[in-house]
């Protein structure tokens, strides 16, 4: 199938200098699969991506986690696409469910973000998910389907594009979607894809997890055969990121 292993670790508003010194050399110095068998990309705040690409071990690639939805200008506390990739930025997270909630991103504005940054070369880990009442009033693909049609509708090619499937009542309340949970998802999103785009992007477009992933429950999570990876939030502070990131072997020996 192609779709090689994705572990992205997204460290949000958290850490000092200090901290992010030792996150470094934590994964520095971590035992990973190769770089054949899985792609790795940390996500510092803005301020601290120069550091991080500048000391992590060139496997782990940095993502930043927004970036301004068109050109730079006149956007004061905005950091644009072209910044990015002026500091050989490869990655950038778009969408997340905190921005959509608490900054009040829409579909509509996460989708020409997602557009505008592919636009300037950035490689896309674009966000979607349901919240627990959307879930709980049975909506959950409606939701998601809304939401990557946003996407959908505003760019021509998912080459560079990673889908992060994080179920708003999973992240940070450590209550993991379980492994059949996420397959569902994951296997409707493909179907989206399949239908509404085409069949070789639902084959080939990575769809990851994110929601309260942690080294105990990333294996079985992963071992599900539309979960092409995660998107971590606390456990990417922390050395357990390292066994998430193993997980990746799950597939390999599949
Ligand atoms: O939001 C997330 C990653 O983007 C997930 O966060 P947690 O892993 O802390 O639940």
């Amino acid at each position: 199938m192609g779709r090689k292993f994705f572990v992205g670790g997204n460290w949000k508003c958290n850490g000092t200098t200090e901290d992010v010194k030792k996150i470094v050399s934590t994964l520095n110095s971590g035992q990973v699969p190769s770089a054949d068998v899985v792609e790795i990309v940390v996500s510092p705040p803005f301020v601290f991506i120069p550091f991080a690409k500048s000391e992590l071990k060139p496997q782990f690639q940095v993502a930043a986690q927004n970036c301004w939805v068109k050109k730079g200008g006149a956007f004061t506390g905005e950091i644009s696409a072209e910044m990015l990739v002026n500091l050989g930025v490869p990655w950038v997270i778009i969408g997340h469910s905190e921005r959509r909630a608490i900054l009040n991103e829409t579909n509509e504005f996460v989708g020409d973000k997602v557009a505008y940054a592919l636009s300037q070369g950035l490689k896309v880990i674009a966000c979607v998910g349901e919240t627990l009442e959307e879930r709980e009033a049975g909506t959950t693909m409606q939701v998601v389907a809304a939401q990557t049609k946003a996407i959908a509708d505003k760019i021509t090619s998912w080459d560079n594009v990673v889908l992060a499937y994080e179920p708003v009542w999973a992240i940070g309340t450590g209550k993991v979607a379980t492994p059949a949970q996420a397959q569902e998802v994951h296997a409707e999103l493909r179907k989206w894809l399949e239908t509404n785009i085409k069949a070789d992007v639902a084959a080939s477009t990575r769809i990851i997890y994110g929601g309260s992933v942690n080294g105990s429950n990333c294996k079985e999570l992963g071992g599900q055969q539309d979960v092409d990876g995660f998107l971590v939030g606390g456990a990417s502070l922390k050395p357990e990121f390292i066994d998430i990131i193993k997980a990746a072997e799950v597939k390999k020996s599949a």
